[in-house]
């Protein structure tokens, strides 16, 4: 839990984000999404491909294209953390100079999830690593070339690949520079949108290791990840997102233990992984460009009763009309 003294790295409140687009439809990719990231502490964001945890990360951090509209807001903890408002940064009302400039790598660190597109083809990954070191850390020319080595390590990057080209290198090659170059700063607060697809199994292993090293160090960390074993390992709450909703936010331990979650989304979630009984959730999520007005999961929902063609509100951390209490959970 979150102490009085430590404000949240991470505020985020009301955030939503539709995309206009052409013939007047309306994609709403992000809607009314609330959360607090503690320093040191890991949160996993899971959900299926398409709920909009992508889009999430890419309002936070500026990068969406010009057809979306985003509403609410996300205040990032400034460097001074004193939760002066000169200090911390707005982010959805930044312009992109500050973005740019303070929060993009220096306070904010992204791995992103197509990692090779984020590389520039001419260069090799070296040349990134010791230019963002460079960049970030003021670090001097003659250090340049141990630093970056050392940042690829942190990695598991292997030191033999550094004079590779982007297009040299494996997806998962590519991931592991991409988080080397992401850990450079120490940014107070790191976005990682699935670090760990494309890796091998001992891969996920280290880089789940760095990363919670990474927040046990008191950083704030946002894991996306559809692979809920590695977030049963790294995560300290869970945060389930459907049809761009947040609709559970649970503490790992209580998620992946007993009495496990309490939205039924959730719950098929977990029952659908092969170590558990492997029943898929029957049914697709609704397009995003037509959602219905009650809770989106209503149609693939057992529970579902004419209760929920009304929009569950957030309680306790869970948004469902049937959910069971808290006390028994
Ligand atoms: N520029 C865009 N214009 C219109 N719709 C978009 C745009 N970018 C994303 N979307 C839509 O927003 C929704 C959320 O996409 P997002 O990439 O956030 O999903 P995701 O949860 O990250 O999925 P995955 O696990 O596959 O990465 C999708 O329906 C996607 O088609
Ligand atoms: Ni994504």
């Amino acid at each position: 839990m979150m102490g009085e003294a430590t404000p949240a790295v991470l505020s985020v409140r009301g955030l939503s984000v539709r995309f206009l687009m052409p013939g007047g439809r309306e994609v709403a990719a992000v809607n009314d999404v609330s959360f607090d990231l503690a320093p040191g502490e890991c949160l996993a964001l899971v959900g299926e491909s398409g709920c909009g945890k992508s889009v999430l990360t890419s309002a936070l951090l500026g990068l969406l294209p010009a057809n979306a509209r985003t509403r609410g807001t996300a205040h990032l903890r400034g460097p001074a953390g004193d939760g002066s408002p000169a200090d911390g940064v707005e982010l959805l009302r930044a312009d992109d100079e500050v973005l740019a400039r303070r929060v993009r790598g220096r306070l904010v660190g992204l791995v992103p999830q197509s990692p090779a597109a984020h590389l520039t083809p001419v260069r090799t990954v070296r040349s990134h690593l010791e230019e963002t070191v460079r960049e970030l850390t003021g670090t001097p020319r003659a250090g340049l070339r141990k630093a970056a080595e050392a940042a690829a390590a942190r990695a598991a990057f292997p030191a033999d690949h550094l004079d590779r080209y982007p297009h040299q290198l494996s997806g998962g090659l590519a991931q592991r520079a991409a988080t080397a170059l992401a850990l450079v700063a120490d940014a107070p607060l790191l976005i990682a949108d699935e670090p760990t697809t494309g890796l091998d199994r001992d891969l996920v292993d280290r880089t789940v290791a760095e990363l919670r090293r990474h927040a046990d160090a008191g950083h704030a960390l946002l894991v996306i990840t559809h692979d809920l074993a590695a977030a049963e390992r790294i995560a300290d709450r869970v945060a389930v997102m459907y049809a761009g909703r947040v609709v559970e936010v649970a503490s790992a331990r209580r998620f992946f233990g007993t009495p496990g979650p309490r939205h039924p989304y959730a719950r098929g979630l977990l029952e659908a992984l092969p170590e558990r009984s492997f029943t898929p959730i029957p049914g697709l999520p609704p397009e995003l460009d037509a959602l219905p007005a009650g809770c989106a999961f209503a149609a693939r929902c057992h529970l579902a009763t004419e209760r929920c063609a009304t929009q569950p509100a957030v309680s306790d951390g869970v948004a469902c009309h049937h959910a069971p209490e808290p006390a028994d959970a």
